[in-house]
């Protein structure tokens, strides 16, 4: 019972985002029960801020977010969809969760912006759209996955972006904690499957716009903000 109070204040709306850690004490046992679509029907989303991320919102400010077609994989509940969607960049929010997908749309399908993005349920996985990507935006979804899934992770990456495309990931949680999801993660847990592939880092830069309990100050927790370029010269 104590546990079942616990996790539902971690839901979307219950306003508090625990430490990777923390969620590791509940989450995977969520997971294993009825998949990422168990989570969202009981509410067990500790990781939704319920707004766009704050690094995204403080690319969007400085002109600095790269326009075009634009991926957000495991989109959950679709606030960074939405915050970077605009008539110079339309964005495909993607999740295997019909309910965190109707969610997303029930929250902002009626936006002013909506004819400037789409919420799609598709498998990162296995969906390759006609059209690749000029950008892609990972956050909280390469923790998320099993650790074996990392190279099809990346070369998921490399197969929807285009020769050109960039790939922006909040790479988090870099914690020494064990298990997961969310898993720890580290720039060469990232590098180790994008470098084979052909990419290349354009810059690491630790993130000024952590939430609290992603701070390294504030838990020792580390996230950065690292940008790819997808380069086909090495493949
Ligand atoms: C930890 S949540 C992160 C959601 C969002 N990125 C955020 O930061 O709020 C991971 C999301 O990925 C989705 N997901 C898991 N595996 C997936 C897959 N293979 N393809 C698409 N979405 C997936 C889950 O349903 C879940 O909504």
């Amino acid at each position: 019972m104590a546990k079942q109070q616990q996790t539902s204040s971690y839901s979307s709306g219950g306003n508090i985002i625990p430490t990777p850690e923390e969620a590791a004490t509940f989450q995977p046992q969520v997971v294993a029960e009825g998949g990422w679509e168990k989570c969202w029907e009981d509410g067990v989303t500790p990781w939704d801020q319920g707004r766009a991320t704050p690094l995204i919102l403080h690319l969007l400010d400085s002109s600095s977010l790269p326009l075009g077609r634009t991926l957000v994989p495991g989109c959950g509940g679709g606030h960074d969809v939405v915050a970077m969607a605009n008539p110079e960049r339309f964005v495909v929010g993607l999740d295997i969760s019909e309910k965190a997908l109707k969610k997303a749309n029930e929250t902002y399908g009626s936006a002013p912006n909506s004819m400037y993005f789409a919420f799609v349920k598709e498998d990162v996985f296995t969906w390759r759209p006609d059209e690749l990507f000029d950008l892609i935006f990972d956050y909280v979804f390469f923790c998320a996955i099993e650790l074996e899934l990392r190279p099809a992770w990346a070369k998921s990456m490399y197969e929807l972006l285009k020769p050109d495309g960039e790939l922006i990931t909040l790479m988090y949680p870099i914690t020494d904690h064990v298990g997961g999801a969310p898993y720890k993660v580290s720039v060469s847990a990232y590098e180790d499957v994008l470098v084979p592939l052909g990419f290349k880092a354009v810059s690491i830069e630790e993130n000024p716009d952590s939430i609290p309990t992603r701070e390294r100050d504030a838990c020792e927790v580390e996230e950065d903000q690292l940008i790819q370029e997808r380069s086909d010269l090495t493949v």
